[in-house]
C-alpha cells in the first residue's frame, strides 16, 4: 500500500506554513483526510496542530541553548539528529493509509536545499519501497512579489531549479502570495513571469531607475571593460542575464500561481499535487455512511 505526500519547501517567509494551513482547511472542507508533519524545529504557532512534530524529537531552542549554536547551525544539527533517528518518522507515518495526503512543512533555511545533502537523504527514506513507500512530490514556493525585482526573481528561480535537480521528485514551482501583486500587475501582464526567460530583463525596473539617473546602462552592459559598469549595475545586469539564459536553456522552471486567500486557487494547486502523485488512481470508490443518507433524506 502506497502513501501519498507533498513536501512544501522554499525560502524563508515564502508562505509555506500558510499554504499548508490553507491546504489542510481546504481538504477538511472537502472531506479529505490529511496528515500534517511539521519538520521546522523553530516553528512556534500553528493554525492546525501537527499530527507529527519534529519538536517532539528535538527543539531548536534547546539545541541553541545547550550547544551554543546559532539558528542556522542549530537547524542543521536538528536535521542531522533527525537523520540519525528516522524511526521517529517511520513510527509516526507507518499507520497512515492511502487516502491521506501527508503534508510536510519544511523550514525556510536555503542551505538545507543547497549546501547539505540531508533533504535528498530524507526524501529517499520517505520514498523507499517496502518501507514507508510514500509517493512524494515537491511544492517549491517563491513569493510573487519577487517578480518586481528581476534579480530576486531569477535568483529564486535558480534556487527552484537547483532543488528540482537535487531532489529528483515530481516538482511544482509556485508563486505564492498572489493577493499582494494582483492589484499592481494585471493578470495578462503577469503571465510572462510564469516561465522565466531573458526577455524579462528588457523592462527591468532597476534599469529604468538607472536611466532616469542619466546612466547609459545599455552601453555599459555591452562593454564588459567599462570601469563604471560595476558601480552602475550593468555588471549585475550581465550576471542576471547569464542566470536568465541558463534557466531558459534548461527550460525546467515553470510557475503556478497561488493565492491562499482564494479557495479556488488552493484547489487548483491541490489538483496539480494530486496529478503529480496520482492520488486519485489509488482511491477505492466510497459509499456514503448510513447517517449521511439519512441526513440527505431529511432535507
Ligand atoms: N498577503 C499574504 N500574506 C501571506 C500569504 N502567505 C503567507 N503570508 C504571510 O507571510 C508571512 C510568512 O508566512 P509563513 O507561512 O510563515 O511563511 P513560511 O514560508 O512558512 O516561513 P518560514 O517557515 O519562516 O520559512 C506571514 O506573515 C504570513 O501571514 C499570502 O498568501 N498572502
Ligand atoms: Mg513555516
Amino acid at each position: 500500500m502506497s502513501k501519498f505526500g507533498v513536501m512544501v519547501m522554499g525560502p524563508a517567509g515564502a508562505g509555506k506554513s500558510t499554504f499548508c494551513a490553507s491546504l489542510i482547511t481546504h481538504l477538511q472542507l472537502n472531506r479529505r483526510s490529511c496528515y500534517y508533519v511539521n519538520l521546522d524545529p523553530a516553528a512556534e504557532s500553528f493554525e492546525h496542530q501537527p499530527d507529527l512534530d519534529i519538536k517532539d524529537l528535538i527543539s531548536l531552542e534547546d539545541v541553541m541553548d545547550e550547544l551554543k549554536l546559532g539558528p542556522n547551525g542549530g537547524l542543521i544539527y536538528c536535521f542531522d539528529f533527525l537523520m540519525q533517528n528516522l524511526s521517529f518518522l517511520e513510527e509516526g507515518l507507518n499507520t497512515v493509509t492511502e487516502e491521506y495526503l501527508i503534508i510536510f512543512d519544511m523550514p525556510g533555511q536555503i542551505e538545507l536545499y543547497t549546501h547539505v545533502p540531508v533533504v535528498p537523504t530524507l526524501v529517499n527514506f520517505l520514498r523507499q519501497p517496502g518501507s514507508l513507500d510514500i509517493r512524494l512530490c515537491a511544492a517549491y514556493l517563491l513569493e510573487s512579489t519577487f517578480v518586481v525585482d528581476r534579480a530576486k526573481y531569477f535568483a529564486g528561480s535558480l534556487s527552484a531549479m537547483s532543488a528540482m535537480f537535487m531532489l529528483g521528485l515530481p516538482h511544482l514551482n509556485i508563486l505564492s502570495k498572489m493577493d499582494l501583486v494582483k492589484d499592481q500587475i494585471r493578470k495578462k501582464d503577469f503571465k510572462k513571469f510564469l516561465v522565466p526567460d531573458a526577455t524579462l530583463l528588457e523592462d527591468d525596473p532597476a534599469d529604468l531607475a538607472a536611466r532616469k539617473a542619466g546612466i547609459d546602462i545599455d552601453a555599459q552592459f555591452e562593454d564588459p571593460m567599462n570601469k563604471d559598469a560595476m558601480l552602475s549595475g550593468a555588471s549585475f545586469k550581465r550576471l542576471n542575464n547569464a542566470v536568465a539564459e541558463l534557466l531558459e536553456r534548461f527550460s525546467m522552471v515553470q510557475f503556478h500561481k497561488l493565492d491562499c486567500t482564494d479557495e479556488d486557487s488552493v484547489q487548483a494547486i491541490l489538483s496539480y499535487i494530486d496529478d503529480c502523485i496520482q492520488w486519485a488512481e489509488a482511491q477505492e470508490p466510497k459509499e456514503l455512511a448510513d447517517e449521511e443518507y439519512e441526513e440527505g433524506e431529511d432535507e
